[in-house]
């Protein structure tokens, strides 16, 4: 595991922030930290970079103790919080210059980080001038100079349109594919973060709901039986009677809970042996932004 906590709690003043909270993530993955608008991630990620100290529990990061071990573990990861601490006046190149004699690292690497964060073609213009996800995107490229091994962003994508989403997901995707970096991810939108994460942690009021692959997410779901007939009252009251959890009544159609196919052959049979005609029927499953919505707002998945 990259970073492991175990029973992390913090308080401002009597509110409890963050609950017991337990995170695994593990090294190359890209892990979605998800949940609702003062859920606590912003907070977490402060108390994993150090920026606020934590009341109880204890963090792992890179296999080491982090109470015992801050520098040399914060010397290996690069972050994005809030806005990217960016020179208005000067350059990319020029801003990306100054963090490399900051931190010591080889100015040969500015380059390379312009062209990763496909930045090359604007690398002579003042950073003032980039677009919103061009500021990101430096940003970033400023948090990997000194080559990380952790990546961990709050919000990157806030305020971005769909191209800018797009680009800072394929730009991540390539980060761990090609230099094997752990990204660490916080969205409120599991939209923005599903189609790149490879694990998923969902906290609410500070307190872990799901975490996980994010395939398991998927299953979790629970797939239903979608049926339209004539007659939906009738279908739904002889459903009930065999035994069918019926769990949606609509005008034109009911779902009761998926089971097999086998089932639903039969479910197709009994209705039409009653002379209810079937128009439709088939499987459906909740997408997962409507699962994350039920988990974030306490429902019954
Ligand atoms: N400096 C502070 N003093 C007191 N309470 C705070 C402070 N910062 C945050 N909080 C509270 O802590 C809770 C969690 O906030 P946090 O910013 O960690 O959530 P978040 O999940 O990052 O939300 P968002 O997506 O809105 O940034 C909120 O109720 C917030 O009001």
């Amino acid at each position: 595991m990259v970073i492991e906590t175990t029973g992390l709690t913090f308080k401002f003043g009597s509110q409890t922030v963050v609950n017991s909270l337990s995170l695994q993530v593990p090294q190359g993955s890209i892990y979605g930290f998800l949940g609702p608008n003062g859920a606590g991630k912003t907070t977490t990620i402060k108390i994993l970079l150090n920026l606020l100290q934590h009341q109880q529990g204890n963090i792992k990061i890179f296999g080491l103790d982090f109470a015992t071990n801050r520098n040399k573990i914060l010397s290996q990861i690069g972050s994005l919080i809030e806005q990217p601490a960016i020179y208005a006046h000067l350059t990319g190149r020029e801003n990306l210059i100054n963090r490399a004699l900051l931190l010591q690292v080889n100015k040969s690497k500015v380059d390379q980080i312009l062209e990763l964060v496909q930045l090359t073609h604007a690398a002579n213009k003042k950073a003032g001038n980039y677009s919103l996800g061009m500021k990101q995107r430096l940003g970033i490229g400023l948090a990997l100079l000194a080559d990380p091994k952790l990546l961990i962003l709050d919000e990157p994508t806030n305020g971005l349109d769909p191209n800018g989403i797009i680009e800072i997901r394929e730009l991540l995707k390539r980060l761990t594919r090609e230099q094997g970096t752990t990204v660490f991810i916080s969205s409120h939108l599991l939209a923005e973060v599903e189609r790149m994460a490879t694990h998923v942690g969902i906290i609410n009021k500070g307190e872990m709901l799901f975490q996980g692959e994010i395939r398991s997410l998927e299953t979790l779901s629970q797939p239903m039986l979608r049926i339209e007939t004539n007659n939906t009252v009738d279908a739904a009251n002889l459903l009930t009677r065999n035994g069918c959890l019926v769990q949606e009544v609509n005008d034109d159609h009911l779902t009761i809970a998926f089971t097999s196919k086998e089932d639903a052959g039969e479910v197709n049979a009994l209705l039409n042996s009653n002379n209810i005609l079937v128009y439709s029927i088939y499987k459906v499953q909740k997408d997962l932004e409507n699962l994350f919505l039920s988990i974030t707002q306490n429902q019954a998945v």
